[in-house]
């Protein structure tokens, strides 16, 4: 494993320490690098309306499209049950994440690594291998 993806996962795993999740249980991690070195971080945030639940890449994204607005070069995500993140299956993106992933992707110009943790090791992949054909600016007037 890279050092890079090594602290970008220990990243993802100390936000998965920040998750609000009391209704599932499952508290989820996402480090983002940005081109300048810095990383941003988000965990879930769960709500007693279940359906407002906002994901942990979700809240990174919305953490960097209302500030800097850098290039992203790689993601991590882990999740699991309190403390034992990364401890269980890979923990891929929701379908949702993508789209928003893929924004961010668009803005910076980037197609990021995501790393996904698990107990047997990272997965690594592209955004675009998990959102193929996505629907972004090109598509609309
Ligand atoms: O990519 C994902 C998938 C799920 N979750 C959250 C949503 C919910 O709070 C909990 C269980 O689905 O995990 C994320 O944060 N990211
Ligand atoms: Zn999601």
């Amino acid at each position: 494993m890279s050092d890079t993806c090594q602290t970008l996962i220990a990243a993802a795993r100390e936000a998965a320490g920040s998750a609000y999740a009391p209704y599932s249980r499952f508290h989820v991690g996402a480090a983002l690098l940005m081109a300048d070195g810095s990383i941003v971080t988000g965990a879930n945030v769960e709500n007693a309306s279940y359906g407002l639940s906002l994901c942990a890449e979700t809240v990174a994204v919305a953490k960097i499209l209302s500030g800097s607005r850098g290039a992203v070069q790689a993601v991590a995500v882990t999740g699991g049950a309190p403390g034992e993140a990364g401890q269980g299956e890979h923990v891929t993106p929701c379908g949702r994440c993508r789209q928003v992933l893929n924004e961010i992707a668009q803005v910076g110009g980037t197609d990021p690594v995501i790393w996904c943790d698990g107990a047997t090791g990272p997965l690594e992949m592209r955004l675009s291998e998990l959102l193929p054909r996505a629907f972004g600016p090109a598509n609309l007037l």
